[in-house]
C-alpha cells in the first residue's frame, strides 16, 4: 500500500501523466524557419518558452528573410519532414502540436497522415500563406490541400486575409463581418476558429474564439484589447498560436488560454522597441516579463536611485564641507576617526560572514579579503591616524546602531540580503571620497590643507574597483533573488544608506 501510494504521487509517473495537468507542456511546432528570428519556429520556440513550455520544431521550411521582406524559400523534400515528425513522436508525449507555414502540398500532405496516425491532445494550425510583406510562404496550389488539414486541429486561428481565403471570400472590412466568417469557418470544419482583429484600423484591437458545437462557454467569447502603435509585429500570429497552444496544453480551457496569452502578446508588443532588431516590421519582445529581472545592472540602478537623496543629505553636512575645505575642528575629525576604526572592526566580521555564504569560491575569496583589508585598514588607523591623537575612547551611538544593524542582517538574512546592507559602506564612501579628493586636486591640492593627507587616501584606486566590484555582486545576487528577497535587500540597504549619513554627522552631535 505504501509503496504503490509513493509512486503514484508522483506528479509524472509513467500511466497516471495522462491524468494529471502538465505543468511543462511539451509542445511542437510544425513551422518553417524565420533566420532572423521574429516569424516561425524562432518565434514559436521563444513563445512556448515564454509561456513555460518545453518546445520542440520539425522544420517544413527554410526562408530568407529579415524585418523588410522574404527573399527566397527552400522547402527540403517532405519525406524528410516525416522523418523528423517520426522521430520526435517515436519517443517524445506531445502534449500540443502547433502548424505555421508548410510551403506546398506534398508538406501538408505528411503533416496529416502523421497527425492521423499521432492524434496529439491539442492541435492548434495557423493557416500561414502570405507574410506580412505580402511574400508568398504557400504555393497558391497548395491552398485546397490546406482545407483539408483543418478538420485535425482542434484551433484554427487565420488572420482576416487567410479567414476569407479558406471561405472563398473577400477579406472582411470590419470586425461584425470578420466574427461572422468566423462563425461560418467553424460551422463548417466543426472546430473552433480564433478571428484576429490586427489587420483591421481603429484603436481598439479583439480577438474572438468562435465555436458554434457548445464546445466553449458561448458562441463567440471576445477578448478586447487596445492596438499598440509600433511599427513591430513580425511574427504576432507565430508567436499567438504557438503561445496559446502552450497555455491551453496547461489549461485545457481555450478562454483561459487567451485570457492569458492576449496580455502577454501585448506586452511583447509594447516592449518590442527596446529590441531594436532590422529596419522594417520589427519582431515582437517575447521575454518582456522578464526584462526587469533578468537585466544585468537594473537592480543596482534601484538600489543607486534610493541610496541618491541620502547622497545628497551627506554633502550637505556640515562634517563634509568642513572637511573639504579644511576648517574641521581636529576633535571633530579625530571622533571619526575612532569611531571608523571601532566599525571598521565590526564590519570586517560582516564581510567575512557574506564570504560564508557566498555561492562561489571566488566571491568567497573577494569577500575574505576584504574582511582582511578591513582589519589591516583599522591597524593602520591606529597605527598612524590615532596613535598621535588625543582620541575618545568607548562605541558612539551611531557606531553602535550601524554594526548592530550589519551583524544582525548578517546573522539573518541571505547572502544577497547581507550584501545589499554591507554595499552602502562601499558605495557612498567610494562617491563621497571621489567627491572630497576631486575637490581637493581642483583646489590645486594646497599642501597646507589640515587634512590633505586623509583626502589623498580617497584616491585609492583599488577600493574603487572594489566598490565596482561590490556592486556587480550585489546586483548578481537580485537577479537570483525572490521578490520577497529583493525587498528585504532594500530596506538593508536603505537603512546602511542612512546609517552612512549619521556617521558623517555623529562628530557634530557627540563630540
Ligand atoms: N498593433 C497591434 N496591437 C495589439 N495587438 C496586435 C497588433 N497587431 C496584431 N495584434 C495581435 O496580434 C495577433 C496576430 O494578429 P494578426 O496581425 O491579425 O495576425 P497575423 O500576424 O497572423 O497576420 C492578434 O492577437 C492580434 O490581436
Ligand atoms: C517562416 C515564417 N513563418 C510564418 C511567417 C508569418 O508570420 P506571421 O506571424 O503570420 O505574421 P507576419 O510576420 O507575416 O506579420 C513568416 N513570416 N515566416
Amino acid at each position: 500500500m505504501t509503496a504503490s501510494l509513493s509512486s503514484s504521487v508522483y506528479p509524472f509517473d509513467g500511466a497516471r501523466e495522462t491524468l494529471l495537468a502538465r505543468p511543462i507542456p511539451r509542445v511542437l511546432s510544425i513551422a518553417g524557419s524565420d533566420p532572423s528570428g521574429g516569424a516561425g519556429i524562432q518565434a514559436d520556440l521563444k513563445s512556448i518558452a515564454a509561456l513555460g513550455g518545453y518546445g520542440m520544431a520539425a522544420i517544413t521550411a527554410l526562408t530568407a528573410q529579415n524585418t523588410v521582406g522574404v527573399s527566397a524559400v527552400h522547402v527540403p523534400p517532405a519525406p524528410f519532414l516525416r522523418q523528423q515528425l517520426d522521430a520526435i513522436s517515436a519517443d517524445i508525449t506531445l502534449d500540443a502540436v502547433k502548424i505555421g507555414m508548410l510551403g506546398d502540398a506534398a508538406v501538408i500532405d505528411q503533416v496529416r497522415s502523421w497527425l492521423q496516425e499521432v492524434r496529439p491532445a491539442v492541435v492548434v494550425l495557423d493557416p500561414v500563406m502570405v507574410a506580412t510583406s505580402g511574400d508568398r510562404l504557400l504555393r497558391e496550389s497548395a491552398e485546397q490541400a490546406l482545407r483539408s488539414l483543418l478538420p485535425l486541429a482542434h484551433l484554427i486561428t487565420p488572420n482576416l486575409p487567410e479567414l476569407a481565403m479558406l471561405l472563398g471570400e473577400p477579406e472582411a472590412e470590419d470586425w461584425a463581418a470578420a466574427l461572422d466568417q468566423g462563425k461560418r469557418l467553424a460551422a463548417e470544419y466543426g472546430n473552433t476558429v480564433l478571428v484576429k482583429g490586427g489587420h483591421l484600423p481603429g484603436p481598439e484591437c479583439p480577438d474572438a474564439l468562435v465555436n458554434t458545437t457548445g464546445l466553449l462557454s458561448r458562441d463567440v467569447i471576445e477578448v478586447s484589447g487596445p492596438r499598440i502603435v509600433t511599427p513591430n509585429s513580425h511574427g504576432t500570429g507565430c508567436s499567438l498560436s504557438s503561445a496559446l497552444a502552450t497555455v491551453q496544453a496547461r489549461t485545457g480551457d481555450w478562454e483561459a488560454s487567451l485570457r492569458e496569452v492576449k496580455p502577454w502578446l501585448l506586452g511583447a508588443l509594447t516592449a518590442s522597441e527596446y529590441l531594436r532588431v532590422g529596419q522594417g516590421n520589427g519582431p515582437v519582445h517575447h521575454f518582456h516579463h522578464l526584462r526587469q529581472a533578468a537585466s544585468p545592472g537594473a537592480f543596482a540602478a534601484k538600489l543607486w536611485n534610493a541610496a541618491a537623496p541620502e547622497l545628497e543629505s551627506i554633502y550637505g553636512l556640515e562634517f563634509i564641507q568642513q572637511l573639504q575645505s579644511g576648517e574641521l575642528p581636529e576633535r571633530d575629525f579625530n571622533y571619526y576617526l575612532a569611531q571608523d576604526a571601532i566599525y571598521l572592526n565590526g564590519y570586517s566580521r560582516v564581510l567575512a560572514r557574506a564570504g560564508a555564504l557566498a555561492p562561489t569560491e571566488e566571491e568567497q575569496l573577494f569577500w575574505a579579503r576584504a574582511s582582511q583589508q578591513c582589519l589591516e585598514v583599522e591597524s593602520e588607523l591606529h597605527r598612524n591616524w590615532l596613535s598621535t591623537r588625543p582620541v575618545p575612547t568607548g562605541t558612539g551611538p551611531v557606531t553602535k546602531s550601524y554594526v548592530d544593524h550589519l551583524l544582525a542582517t548578517s546573522a539573518s538574512g541571505s547572502y544577497a540580503v547581507v550584501l545589499a546592507a554591507i554595499l552602502p559602506c562601499y558605495w557612498l564612501y567610494a562617491e563621497v571620497g571621489q567627491q572630497l579628493h576631486g575637490a581637493y586636486v581642483e583646489a590645486g591640492a594646497p599642501a597646507d590643507h589640515s587634512y590633505a593627507e586623509w583626502l589623498k587616501t580617497y584616491a585609492d584606486p583599488d577600493f574603487a574597483a572594489a566598490t565596482r566590484k561590490a556592486i556587480n555582486l550585489t546586483d548578481a545576487a537580485a537577479i537570483a533573488a525572490s521578490d520577497a528577497e529583493k525587498v528585504a535587500m532594500m530596506e538593508a540597504f536603505t537603512q546602511s544608506c542612512r546609517y552612512e549619513t549619521a556617521f558623517f554627522d555623529a562628530p557634530r552631535l557627540f563630540v
